[in-house]
Order: structure tokens, then C-alpha cells, then sequence
């Protein structure tokens, strides 16, 4: 890795280098690039992948250089062998469906009382130095005409789908049905609402909209030419986390209720009321974490929660599970609980396989890139040690030129009421909508 600059000598226009500008570049090369920003941080980082074709690799948090993976939903691991002891490998079939964009240009971007900052490196290493050339000369050459592209203005409308309130209904009667003869105890439909841009939509500047507006969720942007698309999202949901010193971190999230009252004043969230449904709906997400625990007889993790924490303009039920991987001599834990997680109950349902099929049969969307995974892996950002943040994909959506597909989804039990349902599904739209609206 070549040392880092800082990312004002990298203009040639005398104007500071701007997230837009490597984002802009790398789409007029047909390179994918990712744009996140941490739950509670300001920071914003940047990768450009040189792979026009990105690989499918397994989910190894372990073996995986520096970059951003992203998973389907369709990217089950089965468990060949279960019952290992903590500091024993546990062996789980590994699939190779996770997209990896290797950091072959990595930026970040700060700012501190107002005065932005940053640094960019690109990897010699890793990277074909004739491609990062042909980089920043693209870069150089195209410099003033961005501008003009960060300023476009569009207006959205919404597609009308009528029939798609009924089928989502009948759905989740059908989902109760099953439930109460006792086939599924939990499982998570989702459906789609399209929206056409007048417009392409500047990607990065819905990305700066949702950070300004979501500063608790973590907030994406992933470009990927190969199937011309850019996943944007703000999710509450984390997944898996390995921080420097080997903590890693999972959390339960479920049960949903609006953070406004109906009036519009703010909820506080130690007296918001849950129902008997939505405890039982995230208690069965924490079920299923602590049985991932089981399986690698894994004992010393801390549980903080379940407590109401706001995402956007929700509430939800959420509880976090945290180990210290150095003192329990697990260093492949986060590897290892990833595979054993996904797809947790949040998003899928209890028990999984049986909620995964009953999904598959009817949904009649592709969840392709919703409520799979993705974030940074093994970042290394202030030289402290590489850091993974791994998050469920939701709150997402799929852009495709001026169209846009959000996804949302929820959480059914035997209790689930179809038509409250749909309006949380509504809900849930919102948290992208009310930025895209305002685009
Ligand atoms: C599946 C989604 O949310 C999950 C996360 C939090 C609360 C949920 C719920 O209340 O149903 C869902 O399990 C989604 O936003 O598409």
C-alpha cells in the first residue's frame, strides 16, 4: 500500500477532491465502488475496485483483504459439523456468493469544525498500476465537469401498483395459517415499491442526504456496473462487527413501531409500549443468535438489552451481544458467526430453512441484494488494526437508471394482523422515501 495523501493534492482544478469525484470516475470506468459512512461516526470512506467483474467469494472475514463485501439474501451456509468446542474450527460448506470489491483505491473523508479533510491511497500492490494510472488521468480530465453533475435536480413519482397491497395481504394470512398449525414459528415477507427518477439521481447526494439525516444508521452507497446497479441503503441492523482489539459485536433487532407520535412530537423511547407480538418477534432473533452461540459452545458473551432504539423514523426492540474473541481464544469467531447467522430472524424466520422455503414459494420479487449483508472488511483506518462492520441489508434500495426499487419487510408470528402489517411495511419505505422525495 502506498502511503496515504491528502486529498487536496490530488486536484488539479485548485477545487478540494471531493467523494464525488473518485465515485464519478470510477462509473465512467466501469469500476465498482462503495461509499459508507459508521453508525454514530463522521467519517465517509471510499473503495474503487479495478475488478470490472467482481469475484464471488465465501464470507471469510479471516482470509479477505481489504474492501467491501456484499451477500444476497440467497447465500445460506448448511453446518456440516456442529458441536465444536470454542477454540476448534467449526467446519460450515462454504458458498461463494458474496460480491468483493477490493480496495484498490481507498479514501476517507473528515471534517472537523466545518473544514473537510482527507486522505486517499491506491494499493500498488493489489492493483495493475497501469489501470491506476489510467485512473487518475480520468480523474484529472474530468474534474471540472463534476460539479455540474453534484447539482442535478430531479423529481420522483411513484409507481402505481394496485394490486400489490392485496397480494401482500393474502400473503401474510397464508404466513398466520401456517403458523398457527404450527409449520413456521416466525417468518419475514417482504415486497417492493418502485419509484421513477425524472432524472438519474446523483447517488452520492442521496448518500450525504441519508448521512445528514440518519446519523445512528449505517449509511451506503455501492455501484455495481456488472449488473447496472447502485445499491443505496441506511440500515439500523448490524450483523457482525471485529473491532481492532477483537471485540466483536451482533445484535437483535425486531418489532417495529412508528418514533412520532400522531400529533408528529418525538417518542421517548424508554416509554414506548411494545405489544406481546413484538416481544415475542424480537426474543425469537435473540433465540436464534444465542443458538449460533450453542452451536460453537460459546458461553462468556455479554447481553445488553433488549432496549427501544430509534432508526430514522422508526422504534425497534433491539439487543446486543458482545464477546472479547482475545479472551475467549476465538480469533475466527466473526467468520464463524457470520456463516451461522445469516440469514438470522430478522429477516428471514424461525425455523430458517423452513421460513426460507415458505419465502421462496411465495414471494414473488427477487430479494437479490435486500437483507443480505454488507459493509467494510478489514479496514485498516487509523492504523490501529483492521476493523470489519458487517450489516443487514435493509431499508435498501436498488437503482437502475431512473428507477428505483425499495424493499421492505416484516416480521410475521401466529398474532401478525395482514393489514398492520402493510402499513409497517409502508413505514419502512418512508426512511428512504422522505430523502428521495427531497432529492
Ligand atoms: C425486514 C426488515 O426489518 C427487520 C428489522 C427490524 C424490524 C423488523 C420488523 O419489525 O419486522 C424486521 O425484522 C425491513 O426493514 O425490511
Amino acid at each position: 500500500m502506498q502511503p496515504d495523501y491528502p486529498i487536496n493534492t490530488l486536484s488539479t482544478t485548485g477545487r478540494q477532491l471531493k467523494a464525488i469525484d473518485l465515485w464519478e470516475t470510477a462509473h465512467s470506468l466501469g469500476f465498482p465502488a462503495a461509499l459508507w459512512r459508521l453508525p454514530n461516526q463522521q467519517d465517509k470512506h471510499l473503495i474503487v475496485s479495478f475488478d470490472e467483474v467482481l469475484p464471488r467469494v465465501p464470507a471469510d472475514l479471516d482470509e479477505l483483504p481489504a474492501g467491501f463485501l456484499v451477500s444476497p439474501f440467497d447465500n445460506l451456509s448448511s453446518t456440516a459439523q456442529t458441536n465444536m468446542s470454542a477454540n476448534a474450527t467449526l467446519e460450515l460448506s462454504t458458498s461463494n456468493r458474496a460480491l468483493f470489491l477490493r480496495a484498490d483505491i481507498q479514501a476517507l473523508f473528515s471534517e472537523t469544525n466545518g473544514v473537510q479533510s482527507g486522505r486517499v491511497r491506491s494499493d500498488s500492490l493489489t492493483a495493475n498500476e497501469s489501470t491506476a494510472d489510467k485512473f487518475w488521468q480520468t480523474l484529472a480530465a474530468q474534474q471540472n465537469n463534476l460539479a455540474a453533475a453534484q447539482a442535478k435536480q430531479t423529481t420522483v413519482t411513484s409507481f402505481s401498483d394496485p394490486d400489490a397491497q392485496a397480494e401482500y395481504v393474502r400473503n401474510v394470512a397464508l404466513a398466520v395459517d401456517a403458523m398457527k398449525r404450527g409449520e413456521i414459528r416466525k417468518v419475514v415477507l417482504s415486497r417492493t415499491k418502485r419509484v421513477l427518477f425524472s432524472d438519474t439521481p446523483n447517488a452520492v447526494d442521496l448518500f450525504d442526504k441519508l448521512c445528514q439525516k440518519y446519523p445512528t444508521a449505517f449509511v451506503s452507497a455501492v455501484s455495481i456496473p456488472e449488473k447496472g446497479q447502485i445499491w443505496i441503503s441506511a440500515t439500523p441492523e448490524r450483523l457482525v462487527s471485529i473491532d481492532a482489539n477483537g471485540i466483536f459485536r451482533t445484535a437483535s433487532l425486531a418489532g417495529t413501531q412508528s418514533a412520532f407520535e400522531p400529533d408528529g412530537t418525538p417518542k421517548r423511547p424508554p416509554e414506548a409500549m411494545w405489544s406481546q407480538k413484538e416481544i415475542e418477534e424480537q426474543a425469537l432473533v435473540s433465540r436464534y443468535i444465542i443458538e449460533c452461540f450453542k452451536k460453537i459452545r460459546l458461553r462468556e458473551y455479554l447481553e445488553e438489552g433488549p432496549k427501544t432504539l430509534i432508526a430514522g423514523n422508526l422504534m425497534h426492540l433491539s439487543t446486543c451481544f458482545i464477546v472479547d474473541t482475545q479472551a475467549v481464544r476465538y480469533p475466527q469467531l466473526g467468520t464463524v458467526m457470520l456463516r451461522l447467522l445469516h440469514p438470522t430472524s430478522a429477516v428471514c424466520g424461525t425455523p430458517r430453512d423452513v421460513a426460507f422455503t415458505f419465502i421462496g414459494q411465495h414471494e414473488t420479487h427477487d430479494r437479490e441484494l435486500y437483507s443480505g449483508f454488507l459493509g467494510p472488511v478489514n479496514i485498516n483506518t487509523n492504523n490501529e488494526g483492521p476493523e470489519s462492520d458487517l450489516f443487514v441489508h435493509i431499508r435498501c434500495m436498488k437503482l437502475e437508471g431512473r428507477l428505483a426499487t425499495l424493499y421492505a419487510g416484516a416480521g410475521l408470528t401466529e398474532d401478525s394482523v395482514p393489514e398492520r402489517e402493510w402499513q409497517e411495511t409502508e413505514m419502512k419505505c418512508q426512511t428512504l422515501l422522505s430523502v428521495i422525495n427531497n432529492v
